[in-house]
C-alpha cells in the first residue's frame, strides 16, 4: 500500500488533530473528514470520539464502532464476531429483492446468513415470503435474531452447520435458496486481504473456497428451484456451472448465469429450474446476468 506523504499529514493535522489517526484507513483528507463526521454524529462525547479515531488508527472497523451498517432501506446492527455486510452484497440483494413477485408468497432460505442482511432485506421487500435464515456462528445466530426483532422483519433463524447433513435443517424444499459463502481461498488470504478485515473480522465467515459451491450442487439444488450465491472469483462461477453441464442430467434441467457487480468484478453464480416451479425463474432473473447455460 503506497505510504501517506508527510505533507498529507501536516496538512490533515492542520485541519483537526484528528484526522491523522484516520488517514491509514481512509487514504485521503475528504475521506477522513466525512469519517470524523460520522463519528461525531454519533458519540457525543469528546474522549470517546478521541478513542474511536485511535482505534480507527489501528484498522478497527467504522461499522463496530458505530454499531450499524446501512444495507437496502434497513440499518442493519453489526457487532465484533459477525461479518459486516458488504456494498457488493447490498448491491445484488437489491437488485433480486426488486425483480421478485410482490404479490406472491414463496420461500426463501439464507445460508450463511451473518448479520442476516440479505433475509432481512428480501422479506422487508417481499413481506408475502416465508424466509429462513441459516448460520452456524452462535454470534451470528443471535445478532441475525436481534436484527429480527429491533427492525420488525420476521425470519426464522436456525443455528446449523450446512455442510453437514442438509436435510435436517428445514423439512422442506424452498423456492429460492441465497448464499454468501465465506470464499477467500486461503493462499490469497494473506497477501490480498484488507488489514482491517485479516485483523478484526471473523475467519469462519472468510476462508473458504469450492466447499460451499460443492455443498450446493450435491446438498441443495435438489431442494430449491433457483438459487443465487456469491463468488469472490470467477473460478468458482465456473467451478458450478463444469459441474452442472458435466452432469446429463443437471444440465438438462438447470440453466445457469453469472452476474458482475458494478466495478466490474464476477460476482454471483445464480441458477434455476428450466421448467416445473411454482415461479417463473426464467422471467424473474432474465436481466439480473448473463446467461451460460
Ligand atoms: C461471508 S459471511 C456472510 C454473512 C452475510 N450473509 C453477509 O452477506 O454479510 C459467511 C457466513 O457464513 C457463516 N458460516 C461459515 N461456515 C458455515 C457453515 N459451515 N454453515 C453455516 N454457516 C457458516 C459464517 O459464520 C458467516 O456468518
Amino acid at each position: 500500500m503506497v505510504r501517506i506523504k508527510p505533507s498529507v499529514l501536516k496538512k490533515a493535522c492542520q485541519i483537526n488533530p484528528l484526522l491523522p489517526l484516520l488517514l491509514p484507513e481512509c487514504r485521503t483528507i475528504e475521506a477522513a473528514q466525512q469519517e470524523l463526521r460520522w463519528i461525531q454524529n454519533e458519540v457525543s462525547d469528546k474522549k470517546r470520539v478521541r478513542q474511536c479515531c485511535m482505534l480507527r488508527a489501528r484498522h478497527y472497523p467504522l461499522q463496530y464502532l458505530l454499531g450499524s451498517q446501512p444495507f437496502g432501506p434497513l440499518d442493519v446492527t453489526c457487532q465484533p464476531g459477525v461479518l459486516i455486510p458488504r456494498w457488493e452484497t447490498e448491491e445484488w440483494t437489491v437488485s433480486l429483492a426488486e425483480k421478485l413477485p410482490r404479490d406472491m408468497a414463496f420461500d426463501i432460505m439464507d445460508l450463511c446468513t451473518g448479520t442476516g442482511c440479505i433475509p432481512l432485506l428480501l422479506k422487508q421487500m417481499c413481506p408475502k415470503c416465508s424466509v429462513f435464515a441459516v448460520d452456524r456462528s452462535p454470534l451470528a445466530y443471535k445478532l441475525a435474531t436481534r436484527n429480527s426483532n429491533t427492525l420488525q422483519v420476521p425470519l426464522k433463524i436456525i443455528k446449523k452447520d450446512i455442510l453437514e447433513r442438509s436435510s435436517e435443517i428445514v423439512p422442506r424444499t424452498v423456492d429460492l435458496i441465497t448464499c454468501n459463502p465465506p470464499y477467500i481461498p486461503r493462499t490469497t488470504f494473506a497477501r490480498e486481504t484488507a488489514r482491517s478485515v485479516k485483523l478484526f473480522e471473523p475467519k469462519l465467515a472468510l476462508l473458504g473456497n469450492k466447499e460451499f459451491y460443492a455443498n450446493l450442487v450435491d446438498c441443495w439444488m435438489s431442494r430449491t428451484d433457483a438459487f443465487v450465491y456469491e463468488v469472490g472469483d470467477l473460478s468458482q462461477c465456473y467451478y458450478v456451472l463444469n459441474r452442472v453441464t458435466g452432469d446429463v442430467d443437471l444440465s438438462r434441467k438447470w440453466r445457469i448465469g453469472f452476474r458482475h457487480d458494478s466495478c466490474g468484478r464476477p460476482r454471483i453464480v445464480y441458477g434455476f429450474r428450466a421448467s416445473g416451479s411454482r415461479l417463473n425463474w426464467a422471467s424473474i432473473l432474465v436481466k439480473f446476468g448473463d446467461m451460460k447455460h
